[in-house]
């Protein structure tokens, strides 16, 4: 991909909203600084008009002068965007729902009340000098023509970004796409796509958006967010690098460190077959993918673990095969004997059952003595 792509963080605004987490100021402090080492060229920290705790989090990360744009929510009213002026910020993003449903139901305001919020509260902004993005919440379930009529209002008012929100993550990768491109080549200022997870979609559409035009796409580390999250920044940038070849200026080895960080300050476990990040999704237990990798690597691994500064990890458990059982006898010095090697698989495969899980090297020693020692005595007779 030639285009330039911003993976834009907001693990600190919309990362927090999820359920029961809760980050120290020390934390975001932290939390920020990582995310600028590890390349993130945007993140929204906060929602400024939450009130004088919110206020002084933000303001402390602006004292830090990160190399990076920081950006906050606010709801497209004058409290909030003067909340977001008394932090020190220089971009926001107003958001509006754009759906009838949330419109409507939330705020008793028709098509027209929203374009003319728009064009008042982003004129107001930008002729404060600020960046303004302007958040389409809901805009997934929106009428087509009104989010036309959005961006032009926007873009005309002073807005140097959209974000089309797909709220309740409702889109699927084609409909993403679809969508994006109508969109995107009708907007006259910068694109960016925000997914949510609920139907476990949010990172395929966030790719899908990218690849109809999106230049900005949000992102989470871990894909924390509201209900089941957000596209999780791991995924995103890996499999743009992956797939794409695309370089979003992420530090991809950086990002396992930074997982830890964010699971640790959110109180949250992480799943071990979380893409890119969990404990197991380098290791290797299947007897014939163990073979294939030990001959060539591609033959079972989507992407060198090394490029995430993750290493292989070679299992020994119920699917080993001798090949497996093998290599990491030979890690202690041990030649598995040809003639052993079948009734070897078969002790690891009880062994295993038996205990429910995979088997440590010691352990593997271990029973490879035993039964050495059992054929050493059949060879002399001794039963
Ligand atoms: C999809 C998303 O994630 S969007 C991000 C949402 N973020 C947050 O809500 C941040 C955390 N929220 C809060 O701390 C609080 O809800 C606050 C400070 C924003 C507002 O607090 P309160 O004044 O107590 O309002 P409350 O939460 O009860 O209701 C929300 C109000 O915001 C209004 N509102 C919601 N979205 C918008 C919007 N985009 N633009 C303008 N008003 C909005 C609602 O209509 C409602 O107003 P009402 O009280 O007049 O009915
Ligand atoms: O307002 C926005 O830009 C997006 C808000 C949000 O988090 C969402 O709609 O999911």
């Amino acid at each position: 991909m030639s285009r330039e792509i911003f993976l834009n963080d907001t693990t600190l605004r919309d990362g927090e909203q999820a359920a029961g987490v809760v980050f120290t100021l020390a934390e975001k402090l932290e939390i920020a600084e990582s995310l600028a080492a590890a390349g993130v060229p945007e993140i929204e920290i906060g929602t400024p008009v939450m009130g004088a705790q919110e206020i002084e989090a933000i303001q402390a990360v602006i004292a830090l002068r990160l190399p990076v744009r920081l950006t906050a929510w606010c709801r497209m009213t004058p409290k909030d965007l003067d909340a977001a002026i008394e932090c020190g910020l220089t971009a926001v993003n107003l958001s509006l729902p754009a759906s009838d449903i949330q419109l409507l139901a939330k705020l008793g305001l028709d098509k027209s009340g929203a374009l003319e919020t728009i064009e008042r509260m982003v004129a107001r902004a930008a002729a404060g000098g600020l960046f303004v993005a302007v958040g389409c919440e809901d805009a997934s379930r929106a009428d087509r023509h009104h989010l036309g009529r959005v961006i032009e209002t926007a873009a005309r008012a002073g807005a140097s970004r959209i974000r089309l929100a797909d709220t309740v993550g409702v889109l699927d990768p084609f409909s993403t796409f679809e969508l994006v491109a109508h969109l995107a080549a009708q907007c006259p200022v910068e694109f960016e796509f925000h997914g949510h997870n609920d139907l476990g979609l949010a990172g395929a559409n966030t790719l899908a958006a990218i690849r109809a035009g999106a230049r900005h796409a949000s992102v989470t580390v871990l894909g924390l967010g509201e209900r089941a999250g957000n596209a999780a920044l791991e995924e995103v940038a890996v499999a743009m690098a992956v797939l794409d070849g695309a370089h979003t200026g992420i530090e991809l080895a950086a990002l396992p460190d930074l997982a830890c960080q964010v699971a640790r300050a959110a109180r949250r476990q992480t799943p071990a077959m979380k893409p890119i990040v969990g404990a197991d999704v380098f290791s290797h237990e299947t007897g014939t993918h163990v073979a294939g990798l030990l001959k060539d690597s591609l033959t079972y691994e989507a992407l060198d673990p090394a490029l995430v500064g993750r290493c292989r990890r070679i299992v020994i458990g119920k699917h080993s095969g001798a090949t497996a059982i093998a290599h990491v006898l030979s890690e202690s010095g041990r030649d598995l004997d040809p003639d052993l090697a079948a009734a070897m698989v078969a002790r690891v495969r009880r062994k295993a059952t038996e205990i429910k899980s995979s088997i440590t090297a010691p352990q593997l020693i271990e029973l490879y003595d035993w039964l050495c020692t059992e054929a050493a005595g059949r060879d002399l007779g001794i039963e």
